[in-house]
């Protein structure tokens, strides 16, 4: 009797864990980037202990300020690396290699049943394969680095269902922004969401990760898609180690239901300055778009890139576009599959992988009044640039978009 949360914090907390309680759980892997290592690193210097609890279990990917763009960001990244070295951290990824949400799964650490935690809000993507991803401030990470464990309020759990299968060019982001406008912006406050239906049993796991990507966006504190045959094809030779997938029991207690059919769901628009401020795009009036950003731990990944490059295909684009892969290996295999070279010849522009001008610190930040078509998760006010504009949409709406110059619904081109 018992949610995947409630299963997966009674391993890892060794008592029976129900909604509601308060559970010390040790945790499985816990995950730094650059940017929230220094506050954790500092942190866990002032509490005064020498060593972390177990440097294989720690991974820290630099990705949101790479390579380092002034001299300030430049020191603070040589200190932490200092750190992990005098610390042994086993899984140390620098510049270059990606994302912290898409590194971690590509390297096989985000396994179903485990509990993940990262100094990110959106680690909750590592749901995807059927974990516990939950994201933690810096001083919360410091603890778990000091004793691999933490306090947590077990949370309780909506259930959303989705029926249908998504027609052409209708993205596994279309479906997630449809969620988060149907569940709004604090709708799944302090809660997990577990997803089911025909609809999800059909994604990739790319699209898996997009979805739960986003549940933070709601406010939960994780989206999980329970294991299948796709998680287990997908982490076979991947695995850093062997997992127990977790299930909820029949007589699972959720606090609400959602059933969402996506036959009829058109591509999805989330207009300035909310996140659940979602329209279909035919709701949208003409709006001239003045730079299209494809990337981020949202929609970096291979499938993305290549469903951009179907839409671009032959086509030039109008307006300055940037386009970021979400890792190494995804870059890689965008360069080895032919999908860089339609992009480029599109006239798109190719950055390095990381997440680029998604916060907007750089390679990309907009100006006041300028309006970003972004595949990222978050088009809150002043985050690209003070007084920009951001609307949130799938790849393949980015890239139609990118060919007009102007917001686009990727089936008319
Ligand atoms: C920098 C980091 C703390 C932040 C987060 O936790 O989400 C960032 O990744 C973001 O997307 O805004
Ligand atoms: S890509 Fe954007 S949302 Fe994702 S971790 Fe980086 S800054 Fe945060």
């Amino acid at each position: 009797m018992g949610t995947i949360s409630e299963k997966i914090f009674s391993r890892a907390s060794g008592q029976d864990a129900k909604a509601d309680d308060f559970v010390m759980a040790k945790v499985d892997y816990a995950m730094a980037h650059d940017g929230t290592s220094i506050l954790a690193v500092r942190a866990f210097k002032e509490m005064g202990v020498r060593s972390v609890w177990d440097p294989s279990r720690i991974v820290i990917p630099f990705d949101h300020l790479v390579p380092a763009n002034n001299e300030s960001t430049a020191s603070l990244q040589f200190d932490i690396r200092k750190w992990i070295s005098e610390q042994g951290i086993e899984h140390f990824y620098d510049v270059g290699n990606g994302i912290c949400h898409q590194v971690l799964p590509e390297q096989g650490f985000a396994l179903p049943g485990k509990l993940i935690v990262g100094a990110d809000s959106h680690s909750c993507t590592y749901g995807a394969f059927g974990a516990f991803g939950t994201g933690v401030g810096a001083t919360d990470m410091a603890e778990i680095f000091a004793a691999g464990e933490l306090w947590f309020k077990v949370p309780q759990t909506i259930k959303v269902t989705c029926q249908g299968s998504l027609g052409q060019y209708i993205t596994p982001k279309d479906l997630t922004l449809h969620i988060v406008g149907k569940v709004g912006a604090d709708g799944a406050t302090y809660k997990a969401m577990e997803f089911y239906g025909q609809t999800i049993s059909e994604l990739s796991m790319s699209g898996r990760m997009t979805l739960c990507n986003m549940a933070i966006e709601m406010g939960a504190k994780a989206g999980i898609v329970p294991a299948d045959k796709t998680t287990f094809d997908y982490l076979r030779g991947r695995a850093v180690e062997g997992y127990e997938p977790v299930y909820a029991d029949e007589d699972a207690s959720y606090v609400k239901e959602f059933i969402i059919n996506v036959s009829d769901l058109e591509p999805q628009v989330a207009l300035p300055h909310q996140v659940d401020n979602v329209v279909g795009i035919s709701e949208v009036p003409q709006t001239k778009v003045d730079q299209v950003f494809i990337g981020t731990c949202t929609n970096g990944r291979l499938e993305d890139l290549d469903l951009a490059a179907q839409v671009l295909k032959d086509e030039k684009v109008a307006v300055r576009t940037i386009i970021i892969p979400a890792s190494r290996e995804v870059m890689k295999e965008a360069s080895m599959n032919g999908t860089l070279a339609i992009l480029l010849e599109a006239g798109a522009t190719i950055g390095m992988p990381g997440c680029g001008p998604c916060l907007g610190g750089h390679m990309g930040v907009i100006a006041k009044d300028e309006v970003c078509l972004s595949t990222a998760n978050r088009n809150f006010r002043g985050r690209m640039g003070a007084g920009g504009l951001i609307y949130l949409v799938s790849p393949a709406t980015a890239a139609a978009s990118a060919i007009n110059g102007y917001i686009t619904d990727p089936r008319e081109i």
